[in-house]
């Protein structure tokens, strides 16, 4: 059986002689979630356009449930998708004519859209404001609506543009984690547009990554937050470190790569390692651990001076001089027990299985 719901290749969409979106392939399953990340103009909310069917490209191939898309007949596949955007876009009515007004214009009876609307509203928890103005509600009630009256509709595919981005952080938390209940439990497929990677674990079952109108990566959450394909790509999922290096050995029985950078000598647990001498070294904040003492000395170990402490969520990074700067999160324990101070000698280090080398002969500079 084919299982996917959207498919498309080699779509191309040029607007005045600029290629706007140069997509090879792309596809989304039944029952998936994919979450969009890429810099500003990558082409996100482009592609989620054409994949709505409210703009056409100019060239491409495109698959609805395995059979090529009408386009003369769009709004057919466009009543079986839904669409949330930044800004709950909602109508001078109550909450509840809200919710309905998807499923009235649909002309569904109306013993069924009372018990649809609901048992959206219970879900997303805003039952209690059934017969509130949408005027008066909070940010977050607001797009608890929108979200409401999406999913309403009970669509196939539902796409989410930046969903959480005006929200504040504790309002955008539980949302986030009541919309990831809400794709678990249901069958539908969807799409999330997002600059916050942090909501990739929690939502996505494939990340996907844009830059430039192009898909540069595809992988699970795991992988684009540790293996990311470019520095771009590394510098949209929160990794910090990214320090040139020369490779200067191998131990192919056992996977290590042994790297230069600066005066340290790094080792690398790789099995497949780029295919250049000149690479990028690539660490999580969270991976690098920052000490007052040494415990112990292993591999990645380096002495070094704290330089900048800066905000990271509820927790800090420092960024430690070591001849080459590393920046380190903060333990709980360190951020309450006072060991942050800029100028602290202090010592840091990363576990081999921890680094992620890329080829940096590639990377020309911009
Ligand atoms: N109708 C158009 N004519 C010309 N250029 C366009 C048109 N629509 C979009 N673009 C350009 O296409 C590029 C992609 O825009 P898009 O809004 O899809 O990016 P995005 O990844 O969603 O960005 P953001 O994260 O800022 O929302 C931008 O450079 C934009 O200016």
């Amino acid at each position: 059986m084919n299982r996917k719901i959207i498919e498309i290749s080699n779509l191309v969409l040029n607007k005045e002689k600029h290629t706007i979106l140069d997509i090879d392939t792309f596809y989304l399953e039944q029952g998936e979630t994919i979450v969009l990340i890429g810099p500003n103009g990558a082409g996100k909310s482009t592609l989620l356009q054409i994949l709505m069917l409210l703009q056409r490209p100019t060239a491409g191939d495109f698959y609805f449930r395995g059979e090529k898309v009408r386009w003369e007949d769009s709004l057919s596949y466009r009543r079986r998708m839904a669409m949330v955007f930044q800004e709950a876009l909602l109508l001078e009515t109550t909450v509840y004519h809200n919710v309905a007004s998807g499923l009235v214009i649909r002309g569904f009876p109306k013993e069924q859209i009372q018990e649809r609307v609901k048992k959206w509203l219970v879900r997303l928890g805003i039952e209690h404001l059934s017969y509130r103005s949408a005027r008066s509600l909070s940010g977050g009630e607001s797009q608890r609506v929108s979200l409401a009256r999406a999913l309403v509709l009970e669509p196939e595919v539902i796409f989410l543009d930046e969903p959480f981005a005006a929200l504040d952080e504790p309002t955008r938390n539980t949302l986030l984690s009541d919309l990831a209940d809400i794709l678990r439990d249901t069958s539908v497929s969807s799409i999330i547009v997002t600059h916050n990677y942090a909501e990739i674990p929690v939502l996505a079952d494939r990340a996907v990554a844009m830059d430039k109108g192009r898909i540069v990566q595809v992988a699970t959450p795991w992988e684009i937050l540790t293996r990311p394909a470019s520095l771009g790509v590394a510098s949209l999922v929160g990794i910090k470190n990214a320090i040139k290096g020369v490779i200067t050995g191998y131990d192919n029985d056992n996977g290590k790569v042994f790297v230069k950078a600066g005066q340290h000598d790094i080792v690398a647990n790789v099995f497949t390692p780029p295919n250049s001498e000149k690479v990028y070294i690539l660490l999580r904040p969270e991976d690098v651990k920052m000490m007052v003492t040494l415990e112990k000395n292993e591999a990645n170990t380096m002495r070094g001076r704290i330089g900048k402490l800066m905000p990271y969520g509820n927790m800090f990074t420092a960024v430690v001089d070591c001849g080459i700067p590393f920046t380190a999160t903060i333990s709980h324990e360190q951020a309450l027990h006072g060991d942050l101070t800029i100028g602290r000698d202090v010592w840091i280090s990363f576990s081999p299985d921890r680094v992620h080398l890329i080829n940096a002969q590639a990377i020309t500079p911009e």
